[in-house]
């Protein structure tokens, strides 16, 4: 085909390896590519926090109308970052392979030793799920809040804000910090974010059919799209945007799908989680299953607590 792909993207530095890795699988497939940058109302408003914006579609409005218009054929997203819902008009379309999904510690301090709760710790975060779950597991440790890209934060770290940033593997891995990466955190424990260590690919619905199904081939990975279409279809559920400490993770054992989530209350007091199996064709259902057991022993009271905490 000699139609060249335009792929949107903002402008992060992340952002730019995730669009430049779909460009090498689209080219691999010996498709043309072009990168198209935009900026996005969550890469302008960078001193207040996502929570506090109001987290829908801050970084994904911008992207969305190029689609639209056609300036641009595909948008390329951390899949964790995507909303559960899409606006009318748009849809993922492919999510490429998922790499290691663990939260990690990152520092350059190699002693930093987590468990130890007589050992003082301060560790940057800005995510409530990471946040809340320090407070249930590892109450000794302190937080604060860091914003802004991986380089900001290391930057912040090394003026002293914190010990150690409390990250995903994904983003520091694709950022080429893999040294500085000191613990591996558990599934058991940090259990990641819907989607995380997977790019996601969006479209209008209106993108040629024939140029999507070549997209498709040349950048969906089928075990990674069963996994994130039950983890997803348990977040729609839950309605939780990136601001909601929710969490689930989907795996594959044969052509079983094993999918776990639960919620944690802000005050990390309550942790609720369950695990279902079922076949792996059947990930939407399994989700809203999931969701359901999850929202009937507890988690419905705690979602309600966390809307009303964030409104104030
Ligand atoms: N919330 C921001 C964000 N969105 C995607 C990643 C990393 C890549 C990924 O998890 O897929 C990160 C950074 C982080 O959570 O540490």
């Amino acid at each position: 085909m000699n139609r060249i792909i335009r792929i949107g993207t903002r402008g992060s530095k992340l952002a730019l390896w995730q669009a430049y890795h779909v460009a090498d699988l689209l080219k691999a497939a010996s498709l043309q590519t072009e990168i198209v940058i935009i900026e996005t109302k969550g890469d302008k408003v960078l001193d207040v926090s996502i929570a506090k914006i109001g987290s829908k579609g801050v970084f994904t409005e911008e992207l969305e109308e190029q689609l639209a218009s056609g300036a641009i054929d595909i948008a390329v997203h951390s899949a964790k970052d995507m909303q559960s819902s899409l606006p009318e008009g748009f849809e993922l379309i492919a999510f490429t392979e998922r790499e290691k999904v663990n939260d990690i510690i990152l520092s350059h301090d190699k002693d930093i030793d987590y468990r130890n709760a007589d050992k003082p710790l301060v560790l940057g975060t800005s995510s409530t799920r990471r946040v809340a779950t320090l407070k249930h597991f590892y109450p000794h440790i302190q937080t604060v809040e860091v914003r802004g890209n991986l380089q900001t934060r290391i930057a912040k770290m090394e003026a002293g804000l914190c010990d150690a940033l409390l990250l995903a593997y994904a983003g520091a891995h694709r950022m080429g910090y893999d040294e500085m990466i000191c613990h591996e955190l558990s599934l058991d424990e940090f259990t990641p974010a819907v989607g995380q260590g997977s790019v996601a690919i969006e479209s209008s619905v209106s993108l040629d059919p024939q140029v999507r199904k070549l997209i498709q081939s040349a950048c969906h990975h089928e075990d990674t799209g069963y996994r994130l279409v039950a983890e997803r279809s348990y977040l729609r559920v839950l309605e939780g945007g990136c601001s909601i400490p929710v969490f689930a993770l989907a795996e594959l054992e044969g052509s079983q799908l094993k999918i776990k989530g639960g919620i944690v209350s802000l005050d990390g007091q309550q942790r609720i989680v369950h695990e279902l199996t079922g076949k792996k064709e059947e990930g939407v259902v399994l989700g809203q299953k999931l969701a359901e057991q999850v929202l009937q022993s507890g988690g419905e009271k705690i979602l309600k607590e966390i809307k009303s905490a964030l409104k104030k």
